[in-house]
């Protein structure tokens, strides 16, 4: 059974002009022991996605579907009981995980206040796991007794992977961890949230990129994200060497490939700009930008279809039963 079972799940931004659809019908599960990448240009919902399953707050608005984890919908419950799985067993490193501590406690504190929450009741023992966990990821066990103020960017990212990770969450969800971050430091966090898994800290990771190299070094399956929809999803080897989706193929060709001068040869882009996700079309919402787009593609929705093993893609020119 999966870890995490999420089917046709819908979830709205309202604003003044109607809603926004972020997450619009998205359908995916993620195993134990596995890295789930969730890929896509910036405003495609990855974001949306993931912390839904967490914490929603207005103007963020649960909209329909599910998200079953370890059995129990993650979209019906209380937001007290959410609360008590987080970081427990369910717990995000946020996108701008460099400021995500509180800036007035020490790390030591800041750890201590989390697991009192989760019941928790020998500080002594936090705290010396919390310095074990620091030396784990090259941190000083001093930086304990720091104020987040007193680190380098650097080093608070991989404090918060510590606080982020201390309690054992059997699901890890990285937003975008690693954009903010120089070639040789996002290796360093790739390596650390593998190391979590073989340290049986983490069971399964999502992680969230618009990155496509990097996920590659990391991702054992890719799902791929355009305007609220998923447009592929597949085994990560497989998607890169076959994509089936031109959206797909389209971000691939315009990775910098080493070994080519752009001034030479362009870089080839995606061609114009997402719909708006306040009116989207009834059909295909890449269809504007499609270079191969057909009569009924703005009209009628594709299904994702079975394009390879485990591998579907949702496109007319694919055809196939859904
Ligand atoms: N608070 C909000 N109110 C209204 N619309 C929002 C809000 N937050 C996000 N959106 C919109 O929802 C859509 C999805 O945004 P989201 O941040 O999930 O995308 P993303 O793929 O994670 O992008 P990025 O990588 O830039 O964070 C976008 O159209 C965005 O403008």
């Amino acid at each position: 059974m999966a870890l995490l079972d999420v089917r046709n799940l819908r979830v709205y931004y309202r604003t003044p002009v109607g809603y926004v659809r972020a997450v619009d019908g998205v359908s995916f599960e993620v195993g134990e022991g596995e890295v789930f990448g969730v890929a896509g240009e910036s405003g495609c919902g990855k974001s949306t996605l993931v912390h839904s399953l967490i914490l929603r707050k207005p103007p963020m608005e649960y909209k329909g579907g599910s998200a079953i984890f370890k059995g129990r919908d993650l979209m019906s419950l209380p937001r007290d009981e959410l609360r008590k799985i987080q970081y427990s067993e369910l717990s995000i490193i946020p996108q701008y995980a460099m400021n995500a501590l509180n800036p007035t406690k020490r790390i030591k504190d800041i750890v201590w206040d989390l697991a009192r929450e989760h019941g928790y009741a020998d500080r002594r023992e936090v705290e010396e796991l919390l310095r074990e966990r620091l030396s784990m990821v090259k941190l000083s066990p001093r930086v304990a007794d720091m104020y987040p103020v007193e680190l380098s960017g650097g080093m608070r990212q991989r404090a918060t992977m510590v606080v982020s990770t201390l309690l054992n969450p059997d699901l890890l969800i990285a937003d975008e961890i690693t954009s903010a971050l120089d070639v040789t430091t996002q290796r360093v966090v790739i390596e650390l949230l593998h190391h979590f898994m073989q340290e049986g800290i983490v069971k399964s990771i999502i992680f969230v990129t618009h990155d496509l190299a990097l996920l590659r070094q990391i991702a054992d399956r890719v799902m791929v994200m355009y305007a609220g929809k998923v447009v592929e999803i597949g085994p990560m080897e497989e998607v890169l060497e076959n994509p089936a989706h031109p959206y797909t193929q389209l971000l691939l060709n315009s990775l910098p490939r080493m070994g080519v001068h752009y001034k030479r040869e362009r870089l080839s882009g995606i061609p114009g700009y997402p719909i708006s996700l306040l009116n989207p079309p009834r059909g295909c919402r890449f269809y504007t930008r499609c270079p191969f787009a057909m009569e009924h593609c703005p009209e009628v929705e594709p299904k994702l279809v079975k394009v390879g093993k485990e591998h579907y893609a949702a496109c007319h020119l694919l055809g196939g039963e859904s």
